[in-house]
């Protein structure tokens, strides 16, 4: 039996995926399994029960990523299955930049209960009138489940799409339309796009990435799309950019005091992922990845420690370690198997950055003076008997 802890509503249709096996807690202490979405985890503390995360959806800023490798918690999220509602909504913030729909809507509203609002109307349309997306020139920063999305529709909507993304992976470049302009250098967005679009992760490396300097390259009368993170960019950089007439539209799925309510910039309440289908979608993905591995010790889809599948154990026993990655230890682990007298059927190892992943089934059941043996060996995090 499996205890399982919601630190955010997560979509029933994935919940109902659960098996017999598991129950629904209602506190974070007793769960092997937390399931979140974007409630801030930076502070907690985690029970030594707690053996994974999973984030039903593609951010993982919110979670404490490195605290939890060390203690041997897998945190897990679910690539790409949010990833089209966050491209419909792109499309939306793209029009309501491109025209006044706000402030014709607020108009129309403002003026209700007027007899002859159908005539005033034809009179004050003027002011809303807009530009349209065809034929303009779109920059996209992060070709990855939503870059790629984005850009395909986009040529789609007859948009001269430029896309920029130093790591792409094979798979997200198969699926880019060949018809993206690939460019190497971050600035030929900056320098040539009517409209720039950014859906990068928020690490060390990205936070601020639209300032001063970047928002000095770009054309007049840009429009900025972020649905990514808020800190990406550096919004007061962004309002001065607004003020200077220079940045035309800032559209922000991340309010915060800095953009709410100011002139220029239009804040949704992070609808992105806020969909029925894409709340399914990422909810199906992270029951199923934390089965997985609470079954059987599978990583599948993790964002601190490497992919690992053995499938289902058919042997009578399964140990996972997780340890730094670091010589010799798999010499160390497997004496300590072998010291016992106990045949390792099959291994795998594999490793991330700093730390590494092991997983051995065994011919018969390690007794728990091996595990006590293998969690003294220097190095090791954390030792599971899966089986
Ligand atoms: N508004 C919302 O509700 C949602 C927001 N998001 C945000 O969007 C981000 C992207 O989501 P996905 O496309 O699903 O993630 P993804 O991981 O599929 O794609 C991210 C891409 O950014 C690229 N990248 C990383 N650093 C870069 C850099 N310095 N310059 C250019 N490209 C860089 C990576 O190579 C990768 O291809 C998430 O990390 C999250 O912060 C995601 C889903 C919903
Ligand atoms: O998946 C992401 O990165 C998102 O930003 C979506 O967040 P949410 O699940 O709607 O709280």
């Amino acid at each position: 039996m499996f205890q399982y802890y919601c630190l955010n509503p997560i979509s029933k249709v994935g919940l109902e995926k659960f098996s017999d096996s598991y129950t629904k807690t209602e506190t974070a202490e007793e769960a092997e399994g937390i399931l979140v979405r974007s409630a801030a985890m930076h502070d907690m503390e985690f029970s030594d029960k707690l053996l994974c995360v999973a984030r039903a959806g593609a951010g993982v800023n919110n979670i404490p990523l490195d605290r939890c490798a060390e203690k041997g918690i897998v945190v897990f999220n679910t690539p790409g299955a949010n990833a089209n509602g966050v491209k419909e909504l792109v499309f939306a913030g793209m029009l309501l930049a491109s025209r006044d729909i706000i402030g014709g809507i607020n108009w129309v509203i403002s003026d209700k209960g007027d007899e002859n609002i159908a005539k005033a109307a034809e009179k004050e349309k003027k002011k809303f009138a807009g530009t349209e997306i065809e034929g303009k020139k779109l920059g996209i920063i992060g070709l990855g489940a939503i870059g790629v999305k984005v850009a395909n529709a986009a040529k789609h909507l007859g948009m001269e799409v430029y896309g920029y993304d130093p790591y792409v992976s094979v798979d997200a470049a198969w699926n880019l339309s060949r018809d993206v302009k690939h460019v190497l250098n971050v600035e030929d967005i900056y320098e040539n796009c009517d409209i720039i679009t950014i859906h990068v992760p928020l690490l060390d490396s990205t936070k601020g990435m639209i300032n001063k300097e970047a928002i000095s390259k770009m054309k007049d009368g840009v429009i900025l799309l972020n649905f990514a993170r808020d800190l990406l960019a550096d919004e007061k950089d962004v309002l001065e950019g607004i003020k200077a007439g220079k940045i035309r539209k800032y559209v922000s799925d991340f309010p915060n005091p800095t953009t709410a309510g100011q002139e220029g910039c239009i804040v949704i309440p992070h609808l992105g992922a806020s969909t029925e289908e894409s709340e399914d979608n990422c909810a199906k993905m992270a029951v199923k990845e934390m089965m997985n591995y609470l079954e059987n010790g599978n990583i599948v889809n993790s964002v601190n420690y490497p992919s690992l599948d053995m499938g289902v154990c058919t042997q009578a026993g399964r140990v996972a370690i997780f340890h730094k990655n670091i010589a010799n230890m798999i010499t160390k682990f497997a004496a300590c198997f072998g010291d016992e007298g106990i045949n390792i059927t099959d291994m795998m190892n594999k490793s991330r950055g700093e730390v590494a992943y092991t997983m051995f089934d065994l011919e018969s059941p390690a007794e728990q003076k091996i595990i006590d043996k293998l969690q003294s060996i220097d190095g090791v995090f954390r030792v599971r008997v899966v089986k």
